[in-house]
């Protein structure tokens, strides 16, 4: 048995620009990992690291132990970026079917997948509309939907939440949880504090640097502090 899908230590420059300095992350089954970090912090660029979007300036990202960017394991990765992959002209049925065709979702079971995953993000009723009459939300949630079509035992989630209501937030998290009680590792990067107490896990990623790594609670015993927001401001110094 494989016990870290995830296994990475990177440092990751643009340039000259050092934007991961030396990370070391071991990410398992069944947990639901939350980046935190200011914007501009580099949650976007470990994520790309992570699908093999990027690749790292020194170390390794190793997948199921394969080293990355490796396209058979695209398959079991769903990925979800912070801007919407989306084609507008299509509708989102046919948007679905092509993902479905390249992720390798068998044919029988399109149909069925399409129904599940639209159901869950709420979309069943705007199947056949084009995307360019989305909303920002129901794109984002098409993106969601997209990520999860094939699935995938990892999935790396940019932002998922952004510009989704309260209520189908609520709906979407609960998912993630029984995704993750059967075995799915999910990575998300958030702002929203509330999201965070619902990770198992939590990295703070603070200019480049992993600062704290642990459960919300760890690092609120940690710090002595009662939210994430005061543990994060005072590893951050
Ligand atoms: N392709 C690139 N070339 C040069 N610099 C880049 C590139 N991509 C990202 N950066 C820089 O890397 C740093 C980290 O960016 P990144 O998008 O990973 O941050 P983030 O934590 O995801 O921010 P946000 O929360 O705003 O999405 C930023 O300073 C950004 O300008």
């Amino acid at each position: 048995m494989i016990s870290h899908p995830i296994q990475l230590s990177i440092t990751k420059r643009y340039g000259k620009a050092t934007i991961l300095d030396g990370i070391e992350l071991s990410l398992q089954r069944g947990e639901i990992f939350g980046l935190l970090g200011p914007s501009g912090s580099g949650k976007t660029t470990l994520v790309k690291l992570l699908c093999g979007i990027e690749e790292a300036t020194e170390g390794s990202v190793q997948v199921f132990e394969e080293r990355m960017p490796d396209l058979k394991l695209m398959k079991r990765i769903g990925y979800m970026a912070q801007s919407d992959a989306l084609y507008v002209e299509l509708t989102a049925k046919e948007n679905l079917e092509f993902f479905a065709s390249i992720s390798g979702v068998k044919r029988a079971e399109c149909k069925e997948r399409i129904q599940d995953v639209m159901k869950l993000v709420d979309l069943e009723q705007h199947l056949n509309k084009k995307v360019e009459a989305y909303s920002g939300g129901m794109k984002r949630r098409l993106s969601l939907a997209i990520a999860l079509l094939h699935n995938p035992d990892i999935l790396l989630l940019d932002e998922p939440t952004v510009g989704i209501d309260p209520a189908l937030r609520q709906k979407i998290w609960d998912t993630f949880e029984e995704l993750r009680k059967k075995g799915v590792l999910i990575l998300v990067t958030t702002h929203v504090m509330d999201e965070a107490d619902r990770c198992t896990r939590l990295g703070l990623i603070r200019e480049g640097k992993l600062i704290a790594v642990g459960s919300p609670d760890q690092l609120k015993t940690n710090t002595q502090t009662t939210t994430i927001e005061q543990a994060f401001l005072t590893y951050g110094g």
